[in-house]
């Protein structure tokens, strides 16, 4: 496991998004001038364009997403020296693909590879917004939660635990206030450990209670993993193509999986946590 953070550059970071380019163009994301590259997901309504305006300022671009008329934002941002190229995806309750904007933001996040994910929560619904956190945790555990207005929550009598949350998660979880610009710096800080060391994180993954669909993602996950070494999560490309997930067939047939799901770098050197059986 490491923990000492080597500068991200295209030739020597594997893993990091920039190697990963041609996808993000196709996903009409131009990663260039960028050292790293960070989404923003969220349920709506949560604070992401606020938090997204804290981190970007001025610095951003508004269009399309490639092909679709949902409107994309795109900005940068530097932290200690490094350029980060942030994209806020639409805002979904799940990523299920049962709309335009959960397809965009799920691909963005299984293809484009961002080397971390801020996932904005409202403090006040955290329940709510847990299942997406969730969800993005089987695709990737580069993730850091942004529990954001804190200030409404305790309004209401909340308060948040949030190392107990990151300790049940297994990635950072920070409170912000971001229309008041509060935790701005506790979510940069957060999201270059995250992609700067992804290693030394180990985010929850679901196991299944149902021991027979648990066996089939089990094996279907391995025998992915033979056929695309390096591939970057297995179970979530099982649980989709049992499930039937066009996109994913069609890749498959083409036999354009290890494009899309590997690490350029190959196999990583951590294999997916695993839980205990429920
Ligand atoms: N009290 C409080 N309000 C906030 C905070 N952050 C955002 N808001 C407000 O919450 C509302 C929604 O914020 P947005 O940033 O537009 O949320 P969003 O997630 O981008 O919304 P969609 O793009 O519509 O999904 C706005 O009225 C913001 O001013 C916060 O930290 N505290
Ligand atoms: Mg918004």
């Amino acid at each position: 496991m490491s923990t000492t953070p080597s500068p991200p550059t295209t030739n020597a970071c594997g893993t990091c998004a920039l190697n990963n380019a041609a996808n993000l163009r196709r996903l009409g994301v131009d990663p260039s001038g960028h050292d790293l590259v960070v989404a923003l997901a969220g349920n709506p309504n949560t604070g992401k364009s606020t938090v997204f305006n804290a981190l970007t300022g001025l610095r951003q671009h508004v269009g399309n997403w490639a092909g679709k008329t949902v409107d994309r934002a795109e900005g940068g941002f530097e932290y200690h020296e490094r350029r980060y190229k942030l994209v806020d995806l639409p805002g979904t309750y799940s990523l299920l693909s049962t709309s335009e904007d959960e397809d965009i933001a799920r691909d963005f996040l299984v293809f484009g590879r961002p080397d971390v994910t801020a996932v904005v929560v409202d403090a006040t619904r955290l329940e709510r917004d847990l299942n997406l956190v969730l969800q993005i945790l089987q695709i990737t555990t580069r993730v850091v939660v942004a529990v954001n207005l804190v200030d409404e929550a305790r309004r209401h009598g909340i308060t948040v635990d949030f190392r107990h949350l990151s300790r049940e998660l297994g990635v950072p979880a920070v409170g912000m206030a971001a229309r008041r610009g509060t935790g701005i710096e506790d979510l940069l800080d957060a999201l270059e450990r995250v992609a700067l060391s992804p290693d030394s994180f180990d985010g929850r993954r679901v196991v299944h209670r149902n021991r027979r669909l648990e066996r089939a993602v089990s094996h279907l996950a391995e025998r992915i993993t033979q056929h695309v070494p390096g591939v970057t999560n297995p179970r979530w490309v099982a649980l989709r193509l049992l499930e039937g997930d066009p996109a994913l067939e069609r890749a498959v047939a083409e036999g354009r999986l290890r494009d899309l799901v590997a690490d350029p770098a190959g196999p990583r050197s951590e294999t997916v946590p695993e839980e205990p059986d429920a």
